[in-house]
């Protein structure tokens, strides 16, 4: 099969979060299953250009179709570890990628209007015709649109698209304008409540709703997600929209790219470990005290690595430092906040903590020291409000770092607490679950992890080691995914 995956990140090239991960997993996965994987993304001024390699002219002269001229754009192609991939520059005064960073501008839902139009003008141009369209998130929730009421008359009425929902709460919500900009006339029409109107403001557009009502087939990232958003409040105000729509959703867990996280021959740390033989672990535990001059000492260390969001549950992140410090264990956390008030506070306690030996916090996006927290730390908390799938959980278990998370989304399809999960075998659970999000809860689950690591290590160990033993590859969800493929290019 022809797949072409449109997206706004791909890891390691273009990596914010976890989208990036997927993206480049998956499309991994698929082509070892033998379909050919292409991908479409923007060529942004601040990418890792170190990971691109042979980048070269792909298509020189794109005109994309924008208000009422044309946009010239050139398009590279180059491989990121092994992916071929396509990044769209566009020649024009708006430099839409061309701001050092790859969000928060205030025209970002113009910025990726214009995204998700010229990946598909090159598509069409360059005589590209997939059977299946896979797009991400609302950065390319236009795709669908374009491509059933422009693109189809053209030439491409053969192609599929499966959209993929990575986060609920980000919609790209907007105005009028992105209608005139892509060549979508007759707005009456896309103001209506059943095609892309705002599902509470009747003057706005909501773009990943459109997504929702042009795709073939809409996932997001768990399936447990996948009821909270359509039955609880996660859908951030779709979940009508998605009860509508219901027979083409569901959740597929993510996966996680064995082959970059694998404690066995992972690049980024010092020391190898296998689930036989965890004396590796041991030794990248003493390497990370050294690179973040922590104290030795038989102190379990406990890690966060995410997003400071308010989505991660930043209050708990707060706390956990502390009742980790008063619990005579270390905390060590690598985190980036994009919004001020939420890095300013990090920010201060990093301050605040400086001297103290038991606790580092590293603000900033780091993937290398990631690498080396995952291998070091014997357990790593993640207290989320919500979370679509989480991957840091799935990482730090393949690495023998016990989590700690409450139990939401993706988390709770992940993660089975080790005292109280009746569904699976004592051998078969992995982590340490709460429900609620006040310091008690959060505070129960830590203690219980911490009086492990301190009085049963043996029992501690096996814990370690059952979650070493699960299988959180791309291995099921690609074959998922291309279930979705098969069904939705017959239909
Ligand atoms: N400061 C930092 N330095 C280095 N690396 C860092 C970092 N902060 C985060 N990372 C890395 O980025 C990834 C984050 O994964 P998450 O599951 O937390 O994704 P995120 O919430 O961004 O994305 C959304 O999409 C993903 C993918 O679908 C869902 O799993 C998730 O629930 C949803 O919120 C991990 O690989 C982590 O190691």
């Amino acid at each position: 099969m022809y797949i072409v995956q449109i997206a706004s990140e791909c890891a390691p090239v273009i990596k914010a979060g976890g989208l990036g991960d997927v993206v480049y997993g998956l499309s991994r996965e698929l082509e070892n299953r033998g379909n050919t994987v292409e991908l479409i993304l923007p060529k942004y001024d601040c990418m890792r250009y170190d990971h691109i390699w042979g980048l070269h002219d792909a298509y020189r002269d794109l005109w994309v179709p924008w208000y009422d001229g044309e946009v010239h754009c050139s398009v590279y192609c180059g491989w990121v570890h092994g992916r071929v991939c396509f990044f769209i520059e566009p020649h024009s005064q708006d430099n839409f990628f061309n701001r050092g960073c790859y969000y928060g501008c205030d025209d970002d839902t113009l910025r990726f209007a214009f995204f998700s139009k010229a990946a598909l003008e090159f598509l069409l141009k360059s005589n590209k015709r997939p059977d299946v369209i896979h797009c991400h998130d609302w950065q390319t929730g236009l795709v669908p649109v374009l491509l059933y009421e422009i693109y189809q008359y053209h030439g491409m009425s053969n192609q599929r698209v499966c959209y993929t929902i990575h986060n609920f709460k980000h919609q790209g919500i907007t105005g009028k304008e992105i209608l005139t900009a892509t060549g979508l006339h007759r707005s009456e029409y896309y103001f209506q409540y059943h095609v892309l109107r705002d599902n509470f403001n009747p003057f706005a557009l909501n773009l990943m709703k459109g997504a929702i009502v042009y795709a073939n087939y809409v996932t997001t990232v768990s399936p447990h997600h996948a009821w909270e958003a359509h039955h609880g409040t996660f859908g951030y105000g779709l979940g009508h929209t998605l009860h509508l729509h219901q027979s083409k959703f569901k959740g597929v867990l993510n996966g996680i790219d064995c082959d970059f996280w694998n404690p066995e021959v992972d690049r980024y740390t010092p020391h190898h470990f296998t689930a036989k033989d965890l004396e590796g672990k041991a030794k990248n535990k003493q390497a990370l005290r050294e690179r973040l001059l922590l104290r030795e000492g038989d102190k379990p260390l406990l890690a966060f690595i995410g997003r400071l969001d308010d989505q991660k549950g930043v209050h708990l992140v707060h706390h956990a430092i502390y009742h980790a410090l008063q619990r005579g264990a270390q905390f060590v956390l690598l985190g980036s906040a994009t919004e001020r008030s939420i890095n300013e506070h990090f920010w201060h306690e990093k301050q605040f903590l400086n001297d103290n030996p038991d606790v580092h916090l590293e603000i900033g996006f780091n993937e290398e020291l990631s690498h080396l927290i995952y291998a070091g730390a014997d357990m790593i908390v993640v207290p989320s409000n919500f979370e679509p799938c989480g991957l840091t959980q799935m990482i730090g278990l393949k690495y023998g770092t016990v989590p700690i998370v409450r139990g939401v989304g993706g988390l709770v399809n992940t993660v089975f607490d080790y005292d109280y999960d009746t569904d699976h075998l004592p051998e078969q659970r992995n982590g340490f679950v709460f429900y609620q999000s006040d310091y008690s809860a959060l505070e129960s689950a830590m203690n219980r992890a911490i009086d492990l690591w301190y009085n049963a290590p043996d029992a501690f160990q096996r814990l370690q080691l059952q979650g070493m033993d699960y299988d959180y590859s791309w291995h099921y969800p690609a074959k998922d995914y291309l279930e979705i493929y098969e069904m939705i290019r017959h239909k």
